[in-house]
């Protein structure tokens, strides 16, 4: 576990945190400029806080009251930046095993053929960098860090430079990596539909200040953080699993607290957890449950808020089973159903999204909708 408490002013620019990160993947969100880098920077040691303190799994690595500011070698991260930073005269088995030489043999956590297997790379051993593709590259890049058996692996933004396609091959391993290497994942990242593939946690840096720390779940679905996450985006992200299937429709059913969904088939097996995205206007909300209506997801719900969103949408914020649901529907179709908290309504659910299936292998952002 990450524990980090520290400030630092940099120019015009003052940063003040305090938040740990656990276990899975932990991504750092928040507009250009707003201190994402610097944060891993200090917890990397590549720079150093005015005062405060950052451990890992107990083991200090700065403490300015004790005068404790280990250097960067010494403290057992792996750090994967933007671009590669492989060296370039040595070949990809040399560059990948560079940091794992240097650590005793009774602490590689992580072995080579593991790292190979998981990113695909074993045609590219004796290769140098140069003739790599960018995807190539950031996978070996990756490798090299996994080899060095950190506790903890810092990625600033490390599909950044990547196109859309190679982005998307790289994004289910990276999913993958915190589970099968068992190594926390902090992720720098300007891209919600990163964040929703990768992240277990989500921590909302703005202006050098933690905004909020949570499940990505929590925080996504979330009105009060919509001007951080995206309010473009509107929607509810809910935690689903696979449970059913029914072969004679091709339909799959994700339950979740507030009852089940049911959505294309999902090559996926039984039990295996979902993310789901729901976008707010693709939530219509019946009073009486409705009759006759093609719409196969409804579910029932309670309505908690409601807030003008601007002069013709309004945001309705539902509950369901414990969790958010988010709907957007216009000022006209609100004055017709006067909704107010506390009232019992259907919430009939038009489109959604599978953002993340933990056995990722199907594209993202595919629309799982079911012909209504
Ligand atoms: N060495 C420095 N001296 C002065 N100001 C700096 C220095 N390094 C960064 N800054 C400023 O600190 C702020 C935070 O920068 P940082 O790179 O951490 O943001 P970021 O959230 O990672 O941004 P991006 O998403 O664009 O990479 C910015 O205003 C930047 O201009």
């Amino acid at each position: 576990m990450l524990e980090i408490d520290v400030t630092r002013r940099q120019g015009d620019f003052s940063l003040e945190m305090a938040f740990t990160a656990g276990a899975g993947v932990t991504a750092l969100f928040g507009r250009s400029g707003s201190g994402k880098t610097s944060l891993v920077n200090m917890v990397a040691g590549l720079s150093r806080p005015d005062c405060g303190r950052i451990a890992v799994d107990g083991k200090v690595l700065f403490d300015s009251q004790a005068g404790i500011d280990l250097p960067p070698e010494a403290r057992r991260l792996g750090y994967v930046f933007q671009e590669h930073r492989l060296f370039p005269h040595l070949s990809v088995r040399d560059n990948l095993c560079f940091g794992m030489k240097r650590l005793p043999v009774a602490e590689r956590r992580v072995s080579v053929d593991h790292v190979v297997a998981v990113l695909g790379i074993a045609h590219l051993l004796d290769r140098r960098p140069t003739g790599l593709s960018g995807g190539e590259k950031q996978r070996v890049a990756i490798g090299r860090a996994l080899l060095a058996s950190p506790r903890i692996l810092l990625m600033d933004e490390p599909l950044a430079s990547l196109d859309g396609g190679r982005k998307n091959d790289l994004l289910p391993f990276i999913a993958g990596l915190s589970r099968q290497f068992d190594i926390p994942i902090v992720y720098v990242s300007h891209s919600m539909e990163e964040v929703l593939r990768l992240a277990d946690t989500l921590a909302l840096i703005d202006a050098g200040r933690l905004a909020a720390i949570g499940p990505v779940e929590d925080l996504l679905s979330s009105p009060a953080y919509a001007g951080l996450t995206g309010h473009g985006e509107a929607g509810s992200v809910l935690a689903a699993t696979l449970c059913r299937e029914d072969s004679e429709y091709g339909i799959s059913v994700l339950s979740f607290p507030g009852g089940e969904l049911k959505v294309g088939r999902l090559a996926l097996p039984m039990g295996t957890p979902v993310r789901v995205r729901i976008h707010a206007q693709d939530v219509a909300i019946a009073l009486v449950p409705p009759v006759g209506l093609s719409v196969r997801n409804r579910l029932s719900a309670q309505v908690r808020s409601v807030a003008p969103f601007d002069g013709t949408l309004v945001d309705v914020m539902l509950e369901c089973g414990g969790c958010s649901l988010w709907s957007r529907i216009t000022a006209e179709a609100q004055a017709e159903l006067s909704l107010k908290p506390g009232m019992a309504v259907t919430a009939l659910v038009k489109s959604l999204t599978i953002a993340r299936g933990d056995v990722a292998d199907r594209p993202p952002g595919q629309t799982e909708s079911l012909p209504g």
